[in-house]
């Protein structure tokens, strides 16, 4: 690789240096357990990164492992970065050496990369237990990796490991640690919270004496171990910090670091500080979701800000002041992150839950009190029974539409099913199933096997349907879910089954309860198939 250009790297660069969101999804992300990114992912999420707009992407640790070695080297050739520096992380060099000899230092610089975060050692038992070296020997490693990276043209950050316990047990030393490293010519000395044990007022008191003695510019990088990560990171810029650390859904080592989106949120919503580009903040819950896609952790349907919940209302009172006024029961509109506000219907939901998801659904229920007082009535009785309408929208979608039409919608009919479950003197099994139906003024009688007998019966109603019912060949069973309510004996109880169907354009889901597994998946079925006969247009044949 040929030497970077690190000034034009620099200049071309839209970030803002007056604060710096900084982010470590591809490094201390990397380190939670169960993530494990192959040099692909980390471009991706990279690019994903730089769309959001964060000014800096630490992308791992090079001469590390090979792969944070390729990922550079790619990196700088496949991404024009828009809005962010990449960022290599390594350590000081090691005791009673010299930076300009060390490997690891070279691999740093080897990567390319215009900026460089050092983690340094600031907590003095760490030094002596941890490094096995004399505290001056550790601000001599740090003086002298810092001077020689700034040497050779490189921006350089410090990450202080373990500062606020080692502030706490030795307050000068760690305060050394950041006079060394300013002097020796770092940019910005962060302060780190490794062990994630701190609290807001023990990390705001902190920093503001920190800079009040040292006058460095400080960042923050707070690990979650309270829970407290993001508040302990809002709490440093109070106090004065300019630099948060964060990773992309609070990913990281043990149980993550503060959360990204929620922090950008904060100091763009709250505190109205302009840390993202035009536009960035609602492009945040897609973001958010894409690189949950990519790392393959399930995004957290809770998480503040973008998870699908975060705007999702249940209960009646909450919903009958929203109709009035969304602020009531909402600390944002979920527009300004790109989220979305869903009505939940359930037994708690009042007549305001059911006209506003009636609004959501598209379905007009006029001033109807009578008609809406009905379905939150069957609502509730059907939720006695087990049904659960806030997991399985299109079923209740089915249930408004028969409330307001006064009809239900009705595609085909089943006369009877039968399944057939033979558990074979061999081991194997076999399951078949026959349907007797009517669809278009015909009767049907189809029969199919399957590996399982609810795979059965979809089979046989998709040969009995699918020449009256062509777009049925495009829907796709893409889960199921049974869970066993309270009863007086555990197989005696009632199912409840939940599927959920795509298509090429969508997924909805839908439930059924009974006191037999195959008859609660058929009712989820029916609901399943009718639904999306209805989503592509076809009008009922009955
Ligand atoms: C708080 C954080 O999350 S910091 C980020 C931590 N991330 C990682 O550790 C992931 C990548 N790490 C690795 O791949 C490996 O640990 C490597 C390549 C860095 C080092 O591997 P090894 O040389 O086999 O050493 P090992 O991991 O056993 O120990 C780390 C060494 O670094 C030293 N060290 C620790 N912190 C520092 C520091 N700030 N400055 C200099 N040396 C340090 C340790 O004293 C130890 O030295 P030793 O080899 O003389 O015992
Ligand atoms: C640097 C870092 O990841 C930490 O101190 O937690």
């Amino acid at each position: 690789m040929g030497e970077p250009d690190l000034r034009k790297q620099a200049e071309a660069s839209s970030v803002d240096d007056d604060f710096h969101v900084f982010d470590t999804t591809l490094r201390d992300g990397a380190q939670r357990e169960g993530i494990n990114l192959t040099v692909a992912d980390k471009l991706t999420i990279a690019r994903y990164l730089d769309d959001f707009g964060v000014g800096f992407i630490e992308g791992g640790w090079p001469g590390a492992n090979p792969r944070d070695t390729e990922f550079f080297a790619r990196a700088q050739q496949e991404i024009t970065f828009e809005h962010a520096q990449l960022v290599a992380f390594g350590a000081t060099r090691r005791p009673h050496s010299k930076a300009s000899e060390d490997l690891q230092v070279k691999a740093l610089l080897d990567s390319g990369a215009p900026v460089i975060t050092l983690v340094a050692k600031s907590h003095d038992r760490h030094v002596e237990l941890a490094l096995r070296t004399t505290l001056d020997e550790n601000l001599a490693m740090i003086a002298d990796t810092v001077s020689y990276l700034r040497g050779q043209g490189r921006r350089v950050f410090v990450d202080c490991e373990h500062f606020f316990d080692g502030y706490r047990a030795n307050p000068a030393y760690a305060k050394a640690v950041v006079r060394t490293t300013v002097e020796a010519g770092a940019d910005v000395v962060i302060l780190c919270d490794t062990n994630g044990g701190m609290l807001p007022p023990q990390v705001q008191a902190i920093v503001a004496t920190v800079l009040a003695d040292t006058g460095a510019r400080l960042g923050i990088h707070a690990q979650d171990d309270t829970g407290c990560a993001v508040a302990n990171t809002l709490a440093a810029v109070d106090a004065g910090a300019t630099h948060v650390q964060c990773t992309a859904n609070g990913y990281g080592e043990r149980v993550g670091n503060a959360n990204l989106f929620p922090v950008v949120a904060a100091l763009e919503l709250k505190y109205a500080k302009k840390v993202l580009p035009e536009g960035a903040l609602a492009e945040m819950t897609r973001i958010s979701h894409a690189i949950a896609e990519v790392v393959n952790v399930t995004a957290s349907t809770h998480q503040p800000y973008v998870g699908v919940s975060a705007f999702a209302h249940k209960a009646g009172l909450h919903a009958s002041a929203i109709k009035i006024d969304p602020d009531l029961y909402q600390h944002i509109d979920p527009q300004q992150v790109g989220n979305t506000m869903r009505m939940l219907v359930s037994d708690m939901a009042g007549r305001a839950s059911i006209e506003l998801k009636g609004k959501e659904l598209g379905i007009d229920l006029g001033d109807d009190r009578e008609l809406v007082g009905r379905v939150v009535r069957r609502v509730k009785e059907r939720e006695l029974a087990g049904y659960t309408y806030e997991a399985a929208d299109a079923s209740f979608e089915l249930l408004l539409r028969e409330e307001t039409e006064g009809r239900a919608r009705r595609y085909f009919r089943i006369e009877s099913w039968r399944a057939i479950v033979e558990d074979r003197p061999d081991g194997t099994h076999a399951n078949e199933t026959t349907v007797k139906l009517w669809a278009k003024g015909e009767r049907i009688v189809a029969t199919a096997d399957g590996n399982g007998p609810i795979n059965a019966l979809d089979r046989a109603l998709r040969v009995g349907l699918e020449s009256f019912y062509p777009e049925l060949a495009k829907l796709e069973l893409v889960d199921y879910k049974v869970r066993i309510l309270e009863g007086e004996h555990s197989t005696e109880s009632t199912t409840r089954v939940l599927i959920s169907t795509s298509d090429s354009t969508g997924e909805w889901s839908t439930v059924g309860v009974a006191d037999n597994i195959i008859a609660a998946s058929w009712q989820a079925l029916d609901d399943a198939y009718t639904y999306g006969l209805l989503r592509a247009g076809v009008e009922p044949a009955e």
